[in-house]
């Protein structure tokens, strides 16, 4: 694994993209970014931040995520590099992360925010806590992806900026705004690089 110290050295081919790493899934999203084409950083501290071209936030759990963010001076460098327009994908938590709005959260949660939706928490987990479920994606257009469902939010609305790229069960579960991606579910735990892959994309174009 890639270390914070060694320079941050992002070429066109392979993008230094960091993931955010107070919480969660950190470990399975750097492995699946390197087998996408990126180089990997973690990311705990603001110095950390400024180094990477675009972030993964992985999914945990979005309360406490918002809460070290806080504690670790995260949140106000996190939202003015998003507002500059940097790549970032989050998945589950981290789909929660990216919200502007966001329903059933704690009262003292915060956001990120940088995609114009109304995300429910734990909207599939009140039902069936975890479950799988294949998943097609706009954008990816070689078969549906393994979709791993986590006491998963779903987008409740999206406003004019955000695209909707999938849904399950007549919910959206995967939107993008601009360089900004977000995915209720988990590709980070299949093994199927291809969501990662469009990221990367996406960031070799940004
Ligand atoms: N797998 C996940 O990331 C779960 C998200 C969690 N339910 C939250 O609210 O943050």
């Amino acid at each position: 694994m890639t270390t914070s110290s060694t320079p941050a050295t992002s070429t066109a081919d392979a993008p230094v993209i960091g993931v955010l790493a107070l919480q969660g899934d950190v470990r399975e999203h750097l492995a699946a970014l390197t087998a996408a084409g990126a180089t990997p950083r973690q990311v705990r501290r603001p110095e950390e931040l400024a180094e990477v071209a675009a972030l993964v936030i992985p999914g945990g759990e979005s309360t406490t995520m918002s809460k070290l963010a806080i504690i670790f001076g995260l949140l106000e460098p996190l939202r003015e590099r998003v507002r500059a327009g940097m790549p970032v994908y989050g998945t589950c938590a981290g789909m929660i992360m990216l919200a502007d709005k966001i329903l059933d959260g704690r009262d003292d949660q915060e956001t990120i925010g940088g995609i114009d939706m109304i995300v429910r928490r734990n909207a599939f987990g009140r039902q069936n806590e975890s479950f799988e479920a294949e998943v097609d994606i706009q954008g990816i257009d070689d078969g549906p992806v393994e979709g791993v469902f986590i006491r998963a939010p779903w987008v409740e609305s999206v406003g004019g900026g955000a695209e909707v790229l999938a849904t399950f069960d007549g919910h959206t579960v995967a939107v993008r705004q601009g360089k900004v991606l977000a995915t209720s579910f988990h590709p980070e735990l299949t093994g199927d690089h291809r969501v990662h892959r469009l990221f990367v994309e996406m960031v070799r174009r940004a």
